[in-house]
């Protein structure tokens, strides 16, 4: 009887859907390109630097998402993030409520997604650079959360740059490009704990969507993170790889690149124990608009996508559910519509 429950469940849920409501139902592990960023900091004259950087573009432009070892993060400084987000969900609720808001536009936002929703996640979200700029609001308990955090945000940053550089370099734009602007960008840190899976599972992890910035690095305790995977139209799940970091493609990636790189949709789903994952989302600053660039538009490829800033996109939320229609925020950008 059970057993005839859950085929009819699975049946019901559409396999490669965008809905939010996510199932048991087998993703298949998506295998991933891994990038040797031990091969690209050697400075801009490295002989493999060019390849890497090619070897990355590659990456973009077909999944839209890779995994980088070699990146110079210290196992400790990861797990130290990891356990500093684990203690703080471990608090009490009145004390995690003491940062809840429902304005999008706070700078450190905790938001628990089951007292609304069927969402079994909670949030905490805050900015992390200029770190000496927010790390004073974030949370005071954990003692530890402040620094450990901090440690690993500013040696993630560090990655992003480097990154950043690479893929620009791979879209043939100059190696200054965009430089000063990435070196005054926002981080945006959403760190995510997600309940463990239980019976009858009516709840969800996160629905699908794509992040407003140009990357987003992930570090995650167990899998639980899927992505769509638009040539297979199939939700394909990224596998948890030792010593490695997730990076995927952001909306304002995509309106850089005149859409050569395409934003990644994922979602995450429950795992069989507690996950935390951290997600740390890379762009220009607050008031910076980001634009296509010019080397990237002519007669065959036109301009597709009007420029935005950071705080463009953080309105855009406010405004969600109120005037956009129930649009995306990339959607909002292309020129001539989705
Ligand atoms: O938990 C995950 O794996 C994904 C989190 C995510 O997509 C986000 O915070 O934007
Ligand atoms: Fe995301």
């Amino acid at each position: 009887m059970a057993a005839m429950r859950e085929a009819l469940r699975l049946a019901c849920i559409s396999r490669h859907g965008f809905g939010s409501k996510v199932g048991l139902q087998a993703v298949e592990p998506v295998s991933l390109p891994v990038i040797d960023l031990g091969l690209l900091g050697d400075g801009e004259h490295s002989r493999s630097r060019p390849l890497v950087a090619r070897e990355i573009g590659r990456a973009c432009q077909s999944l839209g998402c890779f995994l980088v070892k070699n990146h110079g993060i210290h196992e400790s400084v990861m797990r130290g993030a990891l356990e500093a987000a684990s203690d703080f969900f471990d608090l009490s609720a009145e004390q995690k409520a003491e940062l809840e808001s429902k304005d999008m536009r706070k700078p450190v936002r905790y938001y628990a997604g089951y007292k609304n929703t069927n969402e079994a996640r909670e949030l905490l979200k805050h900015y992390a650079h200029p770190l000496g700029d927010w790390i004073r609001c974030w949370p005071m308990t954990p003692r530890d959360y402040r620094e450990r955090m901090g440690r690993y945000a500013t040696d993630v940053r560090k990655i992003a740059l480097l990154l950043m550089d690479a893929i620009l370099e791979s879209l043939g734009l100059g190696p200054a490009y965009l430089k000063d602007e990435l070196e005054k960008g926002m981080q945006v840190m959403a760190v995510n704990c997600y309940l463990e899976r239980t019976q009858p599972d009516h709840m969800v992890g996160l629905a699908p969507h794509s992040d407003y910035g140009c990357i987003t690095i992930l570090l995650q305790s167990c899998t639980g993170l899927h992505i769509f995977d638009k040539e297979g139209e199939s939700w394909k799940e990224i596998p948890k790889v030792p010593d490695t970091l997730y990076v995927h493609i952001g909306d304002h990636l995509e309106v850089i690149s005149n859409g050569k790189y395409k934003r990644l949709v994922h979602r995450a789903v429950l795992n069989s124990e507690k996950r935390i994952s951290i997600a740390s989302i890379h762009g220009l600053s607050m008031n910076e608009k980001v634009t296509t660039a010019k080397e990237l538009v002519d007669e065959q490829h036109p301009k597709r996508y009007k420029e935005s800033s950071f705080q463009d996109f953080v309105d855009f939320l406010s405004s969600k559910n109120k005037s956009t229609n129930g649009r995306s925020f990339i959607d909002s950008l292309m020129i001539n519509g989705p």
